[in-house]
């Protein structure tokens, strides 16, 4: 079965506020998709709902093939871009976590990710710089032998260098058995990796497409196509 991720008219509302608008989708495994759009547009909302943090909606949500439920975690590797650490943990003790919590996490992948990214396993998380707590975060969910790795905004906030080395990270750890869904506002640095693209306005969805056919069709960048469909009036 190719399908990972089915999503049948999901409409989620905060109070009176639609935040999502009957969204379907379906999405494949082996891709690298992006989940594209504005401040607002849902992103954040659509990756809670698929990773089961959110469960308050109307529509159906399928997880590589079952109606989502508390298992479909041990398919999807995610963690929430706000991260909380007690002050105690040392990076050895997330590891240590991470493994009782996930029959799939690879020991030896994150060893060789943090030997990657040089930090070291007795630095305590608290103290890490902001690029390092990224880079661990990404460390933790590339480790997992997981279908569906979700990336909410890697790279917001970290230096150019920095940008490069975590999304040759992620290219590295891709698989044909696994999708990547990754939220960004850094278009101009990712859009090579895409295979599709997914764009979201207002909770809807606006287009979802090879990235190819997106490029031919416009004749644009990704960037600059991206900056013609969502532009301020
Ligand atoms: N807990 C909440 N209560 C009320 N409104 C919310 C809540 N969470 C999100 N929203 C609203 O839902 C809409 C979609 O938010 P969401 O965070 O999904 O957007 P986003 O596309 O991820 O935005 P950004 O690119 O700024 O991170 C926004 O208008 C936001 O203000």
């Amino acid at each position: 079965m190719n399908e990972l991720i089915k999503i049948e008219a999901l409409t989620k509302n905060y109070q009176r506020f639609k935040a999502l608008d009957g969204v379907n989708l379906q999405i494949e495994k082996g891709k690298i998709i992006g989940l594209l759009g504005p401040n607002g547009s849902g992103k954040t909302t659509l990756i809670k709902v698929i990773t089961g943090l959110l469960k308050q909606y109307d529509g159906k949500v399928y997880i590589d093939g079952k109606l989502i439920s508390y298992d479909s975690k041990s398919v999807i590797s995610y963690l929430p871009d706000q991260l909380y650490f007690d002050s105690w943990m040392k990076i050895k003790d997330v590891k240590r976590y991470f493994k009782d919590m996930f029959s799939d996490f690879n020991v030896d992948k994150f060893d060789s990710l943090m030997t990657t990214f040089k930090i070291e396993d007795r630095k305590y998380i608290k103290k890490l710089s902001k690029g390092n707590q990224e880079k661990l975060q990404l460390a933790l969910i590339l480790s997992r032998e997981a279908k569906i790795y979700i990336f909410d905004e890697p790279i917001g906030g970290v230096d150019p260098a920095l940008r490069d080395t975590i999304l040759n990270a992620i290219m590295a750890h891709h698989t044909p058995e696994s999708t990547i869904i990754l939220s960004t506002h850094q278009i101009y640095d990712v859009e090579n990796l895409f295979d599709q693209v997914i764009f979201l306005k207002e909770g809807k969805v606006l287009l979802h497409e090879d990235l190819d056919k997106v490029l031919e069709a416009s004749g644009k960048s990704l960037l600059e196509t991206f900056k013609e469909v969502f532009r301020y009036v």
